[in-house]
């Protein structure tokens, strides 16, 4: 009886190692080097752990095979491809684009309502709907009008540091608290005042939507288990929320015949759709969790840069003291501070890689290899890596905003994606951005906080999004 006990658990261990194993042997069958991987985790035990972040994950890899257009990976069980040659790059985010169309996580609006109602997250013609609607709500002309929002929370803010010469900041902080002001007056047409009042409701709740709890951590490595579980990642509190937010606005906006030109009234105006209170929710919600955590975690490593190098401070300052006014056109014509602006997301990139599912069998040709891709494919982008490979970017580990003064649209460079699922929001991103920290250079002089003039390293793996190994701390001076 107990022989017989012990044999079946044999068995199942034996079968559970099997399957753990089972696609080991995938990139040696189809002859791509691949690094090995250990059971259970693949090869991802350091972010599994904690004890480093997918960015920096994604450059060991690529580091592995100096030369390979690609390599093969697993995450956990999972083959996943990397792309190292440009010339494939450009064929799965672009050229090929149609049988490389969606991102390799999603998750579906029956197991998150918000989320699953995030262009990032949908697939097909879903995909393409709400990639429509926010692609029509980010125009040069919508963006013009949101400008003078954005200004508003930008004099709040001048005004406040005068009110606080000398104290130190922690620069991700400060970001968050403008950028949530920014994005909530753009989006929803409410003054959350997160810079002066440190206790805002708005700031605790940005914060918490992208604490990297379990669920995060589990989403990155299996995205699928969360759509097969219906496991919600924005937790219902958050949801409720940001409902009864949209609804009492647009509930008050109709009642009053009051009209905002915001994104929340082009939603309200928007007559092809008669949006949900639900839809309303997650479309303004995917503009405020994707537009305010990016742009300030940018806006925080760009804020860093420019205290602990002075000299491309002042020329930042002096480029923008030659220009009569700073408005929403002006802004984005200062070359210098766009080199600055593309150097720092160079070497800080929000999102350090990018994922792609083949759905399609499709041959591609890369370095001197051909690549017969599977339907099913998982591939990644590894955009972290690729800013930081030398044959790219001499000297990569140097802020150097030289190196795209004319060369504005590198190859290599992928902060913002590439083809028809790169980021529609850069434009915003890059006006609220710009405009804050060129404000902040025309009025302070932006110094460190502390006496460390180090570059911040990043291995750190508690956010979502990449973060300092240490505290960016910054302080004003009057000019
Ligand atoms: C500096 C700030 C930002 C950075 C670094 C950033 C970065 C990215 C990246 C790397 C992607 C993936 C692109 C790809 O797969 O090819 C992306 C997609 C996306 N971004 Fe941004 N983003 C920023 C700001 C914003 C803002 C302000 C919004 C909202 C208005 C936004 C909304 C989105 C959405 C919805 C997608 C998914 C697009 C799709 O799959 O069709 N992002 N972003």
């Amino acid at each position: 009886m107990l022989l017989d006990g012990v044999l079946i658990l044999i068995a199942i261990i034996g079968a559970l190692v099997m399957w753990l194993r089972w696609n080991y042997g995938y990139w040696k069958k189809r002859g791509i080097p691949y690094v090995e991987p250990t059971i259970i985790f693949g090869n991802m035990k350091e972010v599994i752990t904690g004890s480093t972040n997918i960015g920096v994950v994604s450059q060991k890899i690529y580091n592995q095979y100096p030369g390979e257009p690609a390599i093969g990976f697993f995450n956990m069980r999972q083959p996943v491809l990397q792309l190292k040659d440009l010339d494939l790059i450009k064929a799965v985010l672009v050229t090929e684009f149609s049988n490389f169309r969606e991102n390799a996580m999603s998750i579906t609006k029956q197991a998150d309502p918000i989320l699953g109602r995030n262009p990032f997250f949908l697939t097909g013609d879903e995909w393409k709907e709400a990639r429509k609607t926010h692609t029509l709500n980010h125009t040069a002309n919508k963006l013009k009008t949101l400008f003078k929002y954005i200004e508003e929370v930008k004099d709040d803010m001048v005004n406040y540091i005068k009110k606080n010469i000398g104290r130190k900041f922690e620069a991700q902080d400060f970001s968050g608290r403008f950028t949530t002001d920014v994005v909530s007056s753009c989006v929803f047409g409410v003054k959350t005042c997160s810079l002066a009042e440190e206790d805002s409701e708005f700031r605790k709740k940005s914060i918490e939507i992208l604490q990297m709890g379990w669920k995060w951590s589990l989403f990155m490595i299996s995205p699928s288990i969360f759509s097969i579980l219906r496991i919600p990642l924005i937790n219902k509190g958050i949801q409720d929320f940001f409902y009864n937010l949209v609804k009492d606005m647009v509930e008050m906006r109709k009642n009053n015949k009051l009209t905002r030109s915001d994104f929340l009234q082009n939603l309200i105006n928007e007559k092809e759709h008669n949006f949900t209170m639900m839809e309303m929710t997650a479309q303004t919600m995917t503009f405020f969790i994707d537009g305010y955590a990016t742009s300030a975690t940018e806006m925080s490593f760009l804020l860093y840069m420019l205290a602990i190098y002075p000299d491309i401070q002042d020329r930042v300052r002096n480029e923008i003291n030659n220009v009569e006014k700073l408005d929403f056109d002006t802004v984005h014509h200062l070359p210098y501070l766009d080199a600055v602006f593309n150097e720092t997301l160079r070497l800080y990139p929000a999102g350090v890689v990018l994922s792609r599912l083949c759905n399609q069998d499709t041959t591609l040709k890369g370095g001197n290899k051909t690549f017969e891709f599977k339907k099913n494919d998982r591939i990644e982008i590894p955009v972290f890596a690729l800013h930081r490979d030398p044959e790219h970017f001499p000297e990569p580990l140097k802020f150097k905003p030289e190196r795209f003064l004319n060369n504005a649209n590198h190859p290599a460079l992928l902060t913002f994606g590439a083809g028809p699922r790169a980021c529609f929001g850069s434009r915003f991103a890059k006006t609220q951005i710009k405009t804050g920290v060129a404000y902040l250079v025309k009025n302070f002089r932006i110094l460190p906080g502390t006496e460390d003039r180090s570059m911040p390293t990043v291995n750190n793996s508690k956010t979502v999004l990449l973060s300092p190994d240490k505290e960016m701390s910054v302080k004003f001076e009057n000019l």
